[in-house]
């Protein structure tokens, strides 16, 4: 059996961003296939419930992603379980080459690899994932109504997750190992004048405790080597993101932090034929709903594109 190696549209990840455009463009008839990397389905298949996607109430993450999935191949995308290791954008078509040593060719591609919470790698926190602790606090908070939860960071993201938690939760500790914050200084001042959230400087957390979900988490003050523990329901680390764009890098604009660079209200990247869609793009507002958004555009954008140059 020969295998099809070059498609019109080739979309690289597999989120809520990927399946998005993955339907647009199968339901504008082009050509597409769509590589879903290690983490089929995304990051929504770590987490459980999932209470802000519109037209589900609640919806556990892995299902809601195989929900997408079926969507996305009922218009008949084209789905290959491999992982992408490098592009070669300076040609075009443009060469996508795999982990299990295949290439293709795209006349279009649509970037939609997420991003990676960083975590802190202490036991019981990946155990506890989903069950207290989390990486996400517009996602989760509203599980932690009148709770103790625990934020750790000292930057921008940790202060507005504090902030945001207070919303829900009856106190909220910031735990920070240096005695000062990187946060902006306006960031730093909400959270330093938020009645709801105390401070613990110069300490960091070494285990996160529990039975069936997280019921506290033991503390080491890093200057005096004091080993303490504190009650607490829920667990949120801070402590930021890393887009998955390594891959990229010497081919596309990215920003310091390595987040691609889209021209302004659209998903245009700095290579013409190049569009880039959901949490790669966006450090803002990380949601499996404005990736889909994203993606969406990003579907629609690449097709107008090859409509243009007639290479639909
Ligand atoms: C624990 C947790 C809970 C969350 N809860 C919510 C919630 O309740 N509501 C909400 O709206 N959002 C939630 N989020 C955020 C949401 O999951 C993300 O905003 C969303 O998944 C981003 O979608 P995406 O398509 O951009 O990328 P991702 O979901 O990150 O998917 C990236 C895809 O790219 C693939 N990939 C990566 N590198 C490569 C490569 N080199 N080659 C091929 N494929 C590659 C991966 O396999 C994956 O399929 C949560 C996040 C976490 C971590």
């Amino acid at each position: 059996m020969t295998i099809k190696t070059h498609f019109s549209l080739i979309i690289i990840g597999s989120g809520p961003a990927g399946y998005t455009a993955g339907i647009y463009a199968r339901r504008a008839m082009i050509d597409t296939l769509m590589i879903e990397g290690m983490q089929p389905g995304g990051q929504l298949t770590i987490t459980t419930e999932v209470e802000n996607f519109p037209g589900f109430i609640s919806i556990q993450g892995p299902e809601l992603m195989v929900k997408m999935r079926e969507h996305a191949e009922k218009f008949g995308l084209a789905i290959d379980a491999d992982h992408v290791e490098e592009v070669d954008l300076k040609t075009h078509p443009f060469k996508v080459k795999t982990m299990l040593g295949k290439e293709f060719t795209a006349n279009a591609l649509i970037i939609a690899t997420g991003a990676s919470a960083k975590w802190l790698g202490i036991p019981g926190e990946k155990e506890f994932m989903g069950k207290g602790v989390s990486g996400c606090a517009t996602c989760d908070g509203f599980f932690f109504k009148d709770k103790v939860v625990m934020v750790v960071g000292g930057g921008d993201t940790a202060m507005e997750d504090a902030t945001y938690l207070t919303n829900h939760a009856k106190k909220v500790y910031v735990v920070h190992r240096r005695d000062k914050l990187r946060a902006s200084k306006a960031m730093q001042e909400r959270a330093l004048n938020n009645p709801k959230i105390e401070f613990i400087w110069n300490t960091v957390p070494v285990e996160v405790l529990g039975n069936n979900a997280v019921e506290g988490v033991k503390l080491k003050n890093v200057k005096t080597g004091e080993i303490f523990e504190k009650k607490i329901d829920g667990f949120f680390v801070a402590i930021g993101h890393k887009p998955n764009t390594e891959f990229l890098k010497g081919q596309l604009e990215l920003d310091e932090s390595g987040y691609i660079i889209t021209k302004p209200d659209s998903t245009y990247t700095s290579v013409e034929g190049v569009f880039a869609a959901g949490d790669v793009r966006d450090k803002v507002y990380r949601q499996a709903i404005t990736a889909a958004g994203s993606g969406c555009m990003a579907a629609i954008d690449a097709e107008r594109w090859l409509e243009e140059k007639n290479l639909k």
